[in-house]
């Protein structure tokens, strides 16, 4: 009988013991069934004490261990147990989190079967030399047989008469082969200059971790030189672990990668994958076969035995930070697991992080740049078009309105980038003064014209477009402001020939309506794209030549201090979408500040100095990256008990907190009311991070032996995007 201890998703800091008849060290790392309360947990074997914390007499046996899956190493235990510590999460939370559902529940991994490299084997081979009389699968094998090192199944299905594949197993001409993973399908491109200095330089470094920043403008290839890196890792026989940001940008991302390298298993990891698939993928990778494994960021936690390299595109997007449950930086994570496997990491952007951007100028990473487009000549001319003293139609100026015809009578495609989805952001009534709030939300509720309903974008809560003012009556009662629906309407008039394509969350709410859209536009099936940020990344369409940015100027005044970063980035990469191939593109920015230096530094693409200025800016405001912050945040259904829970945690604060951390005041947050709960918060700071660290562990210990007022919830947010 053997004590053994169990991390389980519970909201509380501490492992459980039970006990197993036949437990050995083996299953540390294998997922358990095990009883609790009156009803079962699951979770994952960290340890086999000799001695268990509680009486062991009262220990419960645990129910079924997982053993058709190898156990998570060493290393992988590692790495989650970093992210608790730094996060100061529960261990048992973080592995729920880092774990497939269905393995995490100790399920069967169903279906292991994976998708096997095909060639023709010598009974095919003897089927192609003559004797077989022809017939569909002959004619599929003949077409296979001029692939050198044999192709995936699925890529098979795919071809032209592919159907035939099952009936080529069946017979016996198509065998499973032990491919090259690095054998690249189709014609390489010849590398640019920059390229091909960039990888140089990466070759020159030893081995062994090292963080790289890829500075790359939009559109220089960094793509091609992620694929170049990872084309050497399989080529010693090393995984690769690629992260992207969205999982709208992996369908493109998976394409490309799989037909550079149709010998490799290449596994793709994200939220939106069926449970059976993302438990698959994930004990491929742990088995040490998946060559690639691509992902958004709970791909971090993929297990790798063979990692050579990690790969972060888009490395400064804030969807590598989870802003709910155990709030860690997948980009950050990525960084640290590459020192911990002694490889290296490179991140990469146009626009990257002030975080990463000084880590390079400081020497810290290495630093990549490649300041042109592999295939465009120049990047696209910005234009600020001063809005002060015009008159705009349906917030579209004339200037804009020229270049979209010019255009459409040209063919080219055009995007109308507004970072606002639905009709109008608000329903007012001119005669009393009522506006559409949301019953639940300190926010108003979005005019969405198309399907005629008002809705929250924060809950989600919706209700149809009242006839009628429902305070005084009044029949007249107006959207007021613009979004993108708005927007696609009045260009529908104003063009009334040309092809208006609208692309955000309400037009491509699925992953095939999403790829629909990509291919419609892809085709030249649109003239004019009106899109939300959806449209901003990654995107690569030759025909788009114009870029019009409409309503930026919120942003530059926005309370947030990460608020003008974020918008020079949107916009450096929104306006990286123009002019990508042959054709020379234009951005032109709507604005009523044009000489604000943020877009001054715009218009010269000119990210090294808004970057330094940004930096300089915060060096004196004190905020990071020269300090390191953490956000308790706290909410309940009325805000006194939150803002009391905070004004607690303060003072439990004050008087733990070494010299150089500062508490500053709790606060309601900008959004108070979320989902009918009062949210506020309170921020710690430090000039050094294992100052913070040190301090965070023993305040939150602190926190979980408060009493708190019914009802109210707290969470810690280590690094937080959003003060
Ligand atoms: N060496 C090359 N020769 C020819 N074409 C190339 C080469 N490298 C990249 N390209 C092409 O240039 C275009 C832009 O490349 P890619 O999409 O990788 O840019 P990027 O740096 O990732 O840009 P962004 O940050 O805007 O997404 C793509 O169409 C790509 O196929
Ligand atoms: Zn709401």
């Amino acid at each position: 009988m053997r004590i053994v201890r169990v991390a389980l998703p519970v909201p509380m800091p501490q492992l459980f013991d039970y006990t197993s008849q036949d437990v050995s060290e083996e299953d540390i790392g294998r997922c358990v069934r095990v009883p609790f309360g009156k009803g079962e947990k699951s979770g994952l074997i960290v340890a086999l004490p000799t001695a268990a914390d509680v009486d062991a007499e009262r220990l419960k046996p645990v129910r079924h261990i997982q053993r058709e899956v190898s156990a998570l190493p060493a290393d992988w235990l590692e790495l989650v147990g970093f992210t608790a510590r730094y996060y100061h999460a529960p261990l048992g939370e973080v592995v729920a989190l880092a774990l497939p559902p269905g393995l995490r529940r100790a399920d069967a991994v169903a279906d292991r079967e994976h998708d096997p490299l095909l060639a023709p084997g010598a009974e095919g081979r003897a089927a192609l030399a003559g004797g077989a009389r022809p017939s569909r699968a002959l004619g599929l094998l003949r077409q296979l047989a001029g692939e050198g090192g044999g192709l995936r199944r699925s890529a098979i299905r795919a071809l032209e008469g592919g159907a035939a594949v099952g009936d080529l197993l069946r017979r016996g001409w198509l065998v499973e082969v032990r491919g090259d993973a690095s054998r690249p399908g189709g014609v390489l491109p010849p590398l640019t200059n920059e390229q091909a200095a960039a990888l140089d330089a990466f070759a020159a470094v030893p081995a062994g971790f090292v963080p790289w920043l890829l500075q790359g403008v939009t559109g220089s290839g960094k793509t091609e030189v992620y694929l170049r890196l990872a084309q050497r890792e399989l080529a010693a026989g090393r995984q690769v672990l690629m992260l992207v940001p969205e999982i709208a940008l992996t369908p493109q991302l998976e394409a490309r990668v799989a037909a550079r390298f149709p010998s490799a298993e290449v596994v793709s990891l994200h939220s939106a994958l069926a449970e059976g698939a993302r438990s698959r993928g994930f004990v491929r990778a742990l088995e040490g076969h998946a060559n690639i494994v691509l992902g958004t960021r709970l791909a971090v936690f993929a297990p790798l035995p063979r990692l050579g390299l990690i790969l972060v595109d888009e490395e400064h997007d804030a969807s590598y930070k989870q802003q709910e449950g155990v709030r860690y930086s997948a980009r950050d994570l990525a960084v640290w697991r590459a020192r911990q496997r002694g490889v290296p990491v490179v991140l990469g952007s146009a626009t990257p992080s002030l975080e990463s951007w000084q880590h390079a100028r400081n020497g810290r990473y290495r630093h990549l740049v490649l300041a042109r487009r592999a295939v465009a000549t120049t990047l696209p001319a910005v234009r600020c078009v001063d809005t002060r003293r015009l008159k705009l139609d349906e917030g579209l100026s004339p200037a804009l309105q020229a270049a979209i015809a010019e255009r459409v009578a040209r063919g080219e495609q055009s995007l109308v980038f507004l970072n606002r989805r639905g009709y109008a952001p608000v329903l007012s009534c001119p005669a009393c003064g009522w506006v559409s709030t949301c019953p639940h939300c300190s926010a108003n509720l979005v005019v969405h014209l198309a399907d005629r309903r008002l809705r929250c974008h924060h809950c989600g809560c919706d209700g149809p477009i009242p006839h009628a003012c429902p305070s005084c009556g009044n029949q007249d009662i107006q959207p007021f402001g613009r979004g993108t629906q708005r927007i696609e309407a009045r260009l529908a008039e104003l063009f009334p020939d040309a092809r208006v394509l609208r692309v955000d969350r309400d037009s491509a709410r699925t992953r095939p309506q999403w790829e629909a859209l990509l291919a419609a536009i892809d085709a030249g099936e649109a003239d004019i794209l009106v899109g939300t940020q959806m449209m901003a990344k990654g995107h690569d369409f030759p025909k788009l030549t114009l870029v019009g940015v409409v309503g930026a100027d919120a942003s530059l005044h926005a309370a947030d201090f990460r608020a003008p970063e974020r918008l020079f980035q949107q916009l450096m990469q929104v306006g990286g979408r123009a002019g990508r191939a042959q054709l020379p593109g234009q951005v032109l920015i709507q604005t009523e500040y044009p000489e604000h230096p943020l877009y001054q530094c715009l218009a010269r693409h000119d990210f090294d100095a808004f970057a330094a200025l940004a930096l300089e800016e915060r060096r004196r405001a004190g905020f990071p990256p020269h300090t390191h912050q953490a956000m308790l945040r706290a909410d309940a259904p009325a805000l006194d008990d939150a803002v009391a829970f905070l004004r607690q945690a303060a003072r439990l604060a004050v008087e733990r907190a070494p010299a150089g951390l500062q508490v500053y005041d709790p606060v309601p947050m900008r959004l108070t009311r979320l989902a009918r709960r009062e949210r506020a918060q309170l921020l710690v700071e430090a000039g050094e991070r294992n100052l913070l660290q040190a301090f965070l562990g023993e305040w939150v210990a602190a926190l979980r032996a408060q009493r708190t007022a019914r009802d109210l919830r707290w969470n810690l947010d280590v690094d937080p995007l959003d003060v």
